[in-house]
């Protein structure tokens, strides 16, 4: 059964519908891609499974049950802006967070020191919030959604503010909680976190669902129109290919656009007969593409 169910799930701001009938499933163990234009509804959605808002229509089921205040305990949401009190300090609030979803104060306590040292910072443990950087900020707020073992973990823009270490160090966070079971709604603007961590995915665009499913299926539902080439050697002709729409020169060889698959058989042929092919290969579309075809496609 879904960890995470919703069923045409709409939300309704006076005459502005914010959501309008999202429907997605998430399993236990998976890391899902809920992913948008600004103002699309990510946020709102969230919020709605959270529990904070309720949704005028539709149907939200944690592991086939209705919301109920028990399951707020199961849940942990790590908010895009910055959700803990600058003033407090890092062992009070993180600790208060966990006792306020179930947990003995002793479990708080010891969970607590266990991700400031997974995280490496143990003596983080009685520094203020304002006195740690916004990347370690943002590691608090993501202690802070975890602490209490959560079944069901929300992530709005987990990495942002964080260097490429720690980016690398959250990720690999996210992928152990997902492998102990952990099923994780997670929303991004950035495309490649996502093709590295989510199976599948929703675009939203201003409320409404525009792509769903396994990224690898969405992906062969779109054309193929990019071809990489490296040669030893440069090459001359490329752009006369019939099928080649543009040649761009890179760093090392060349990636072409084409307007047919067709283009491509002769790409390599041109190739072959000019000299030694090292690289050769049809692109498919990366996500970021694809997102901005899907998003760009429903604004026309
Ligand atoms: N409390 C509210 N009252 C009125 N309108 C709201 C409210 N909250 C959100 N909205 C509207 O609902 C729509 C969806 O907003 P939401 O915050 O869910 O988008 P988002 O996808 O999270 O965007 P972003 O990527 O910018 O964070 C927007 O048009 C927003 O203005």
């Amino acid at each position: 059964m879904e960890a995470l169910k919703l069923e045409q799930v709409v939300k309704q701001y006076g005459d502005k519908t914010a959501v309008n009938g999202i429907s997605l499933k998430v399993g236990p163990g998976e890391i899902y891609g809920l992913l948008g234009a600004n103002g699309a509804g990510k946020t709102t959605t969230m919020r709605m499974v959270l529990g904070l808002i309720y949704p005028d229509g539709g149907k939200i089921l944690y592991n086939g049950k209705p919301f109920s205040d028990e399951l707020q305990h199961m849940m942990g949401y790590l908010p895009e802006e910055r959700g803990l009190y600058p003033k407090v300090k890092v062992s009070d609030q993180i600790i208060y967070l966990a006792r306020l979803r179930g947990m003995s104060a002793g479990d708080a306590e010891k969970s607590l020191r266990f991700w400031l040292e997974r995280f490496d910072v143990p003596e983080y443990y009685n520094k203020k919030i304002e006195e740690l950087s916004k990347g370690n900020q943002q590691k608090m707020g993501f202690i802070a959604a975890v602490v209490h073992k959560p079944q069901i973990l929300i992530l709005d823009e987990a990495f942002s503010g964080l260097d490429p270490v720690n980016v690398e160090l959250l990720k690999d966070t996210v992928k152990e909680l997902r492998d102990q079971g952990t099923s994780i709604l997670f929303s991004t603007h950035r495309m490649e976190h996502v093709e590295e961590l989510c199976r599948n995915i929703t675009i939203l665009d201003r409320s409404n669902t525009v792509v769903q499913g396994d990224i690898r299926e969405i992906k062969k539902g779109y054309p193929r129109e990019e071809v990489a080439l490296r040669t030893v050697g440069e090459l001359s002709g490329l752009d006369k290919i019939p099928g080649v729409s543009a040649v761009q020169k890179q760093e090392r060889g060349y990636l072409l656009s084409i307007s047919e698959i067709g283009a491509a058989q002769r790409i390599l042929q041109h190739a072959m007969a000019a000299g030694e092919v090292e690289h050769f290969e049809i692109k498919e579309p990366t996500l970021n593409q694809i997102f901005i075809r899907a998003v760009g496609e429903s604004n026309e």
